[in-house]
């Protein structure tokens, strides 16, 4: 058994539509430990599905390698396969079964014996919490509980490594925070290697030992979220004045850090946000500006993805 469960090297996908070429993902270095929990960020278009649709046997690369489970993801698809689970946006279960039997039908067709898949099925409306809905019919089932269900069908099999693109898409908050709380426990409990993408980076915060960035096709930055936070973002600082007067008074004491501004408000980035706030409140003092409010924020997984981008993810989320 290898302990590297994801490898790639150079991995490589170009597409051609109308003699137009796309180079969705350009030469990918990427290496998951087993038993890692791996968000796999980045901007609309930046390659994060056609990566995993790679590594999921569903696309052959242009050019480069991967290998999942130490199998190559073009020479030896079955084998990967039968070692992953993937649960992408909206997929999974059908509608007019009940849920049980949805999760029953999914192990056989992974090979399992009809005492395995019952037995298998059990477990994982146990351990999802999905006891109350496993004998109602899928369509009837709300949201939060479509995608618990998603996630058993991922993992009927067992699969070493599972793939969740996107999993709290369009959920409520109370959903998502639940889903999230299943999701570690299904991680420490059985020590699956998983990997996910997400629009939500205080998710990617909250779940991933390490976020991977990647933009244009290639990767950008990899690291825990907390190196990554020290690393690429200071400190916010948001300063709020009276009047328009005070605040273009106010620009001209920050010290020389750059201020970018909002109605009223000024935002400064910078390291040691709370003792540059004492200095530049002193420079106020003295220059007679009278400030309103005053804030430091550390900074958010949002900020570096900021930072690294040039692109909030929030708001293209809400674009
Ligand atoms: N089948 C395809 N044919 C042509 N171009 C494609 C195809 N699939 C993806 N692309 C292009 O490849 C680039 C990467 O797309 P991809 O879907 O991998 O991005 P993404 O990071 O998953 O984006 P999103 O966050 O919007 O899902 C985009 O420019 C996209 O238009």
């Amino acid at each position: 058994m290898t302990d590297t469960m994801i490898r790639t090297s150079a991995l490589t996908k170009r597409f051609t539509v109308k003699k137009e070429t796309v180079e969705a993902v350009r030469g990918l270095d990427l290496r998951v430990m087993r038993g890692e929990m791996v968000a796999l960020l980045g901007p609309n278009g930046a390659g994060k599905s056609t990566t995993l649709r790679m590594l999921t046997t569903l696309l052959p690369p242009t050019s480069g390698e991967a290998e999942v489970a130490g199998f190559d993801v073009v020479t030896r698809q079955r084998e990967v396969r039968a070692r992953i689970g993937y649960i992408g946006q909206g997929n999974g279960a059908g509608h007019s079964q009940r849920g049980r039997d949805e999760l029953i039908s999914q192990g056989r067709a992974y090979g399992l014996s009809v005492a395995d898949a019952r037995r298998r099925a059990q477990e994982l409306i146990d351990s999802l919490d999905l006891g109350a809905v496993a004998d109602r019919v899928v369509s009837s089932l709300s949201g939060g509980q479509r995608r618990r269900l998603d996630i058993a069908m991922g993992l009927i099999h067992a699969p070493e490594l599972l793939f969740l693109d996107e999993p709290s898409t369009g959920l409520d908050p109370q959903n998502r925070a639940n889903l999230q709380e299943h999701v570690v426990r299904m991680h420490a409990e059985h020590g699956t290697t998983i990997v996910l993408t997400t629009h939500y980076l205080d998710e990617a915060d909250a779940l991933a030992d390490r976020v991977i960035v990647i933009d244009h096709g290639k990767l950008i930055a990899d690291d825990t979220p907390e190196r990554l936070k020290a690393d690429h973002a200071g400190d916010r600082i948001t300063l709020t004045f009276d009047s328009e007067d005070e605040l273009r008074r106010a620009e001209g004491h920050t010290l020389g850090i750059t201020a970018a501004r909002t109605g009223l408000t000024l935002t400064l980035r910078a390291d040691g946000g709370r003792h540059l706030v004492q200095k530049l409140m002193r420079g106020f003092d003295e220059a007679g500006v009278h400030v309103s409010a005053v804030e430091v924020a550390r900074p958010t997984l949002d900020d570096v993805f900021l930072a690294l981008t040039g692109r909030s993810l929030r708001e293209e989320n809400q674009a």
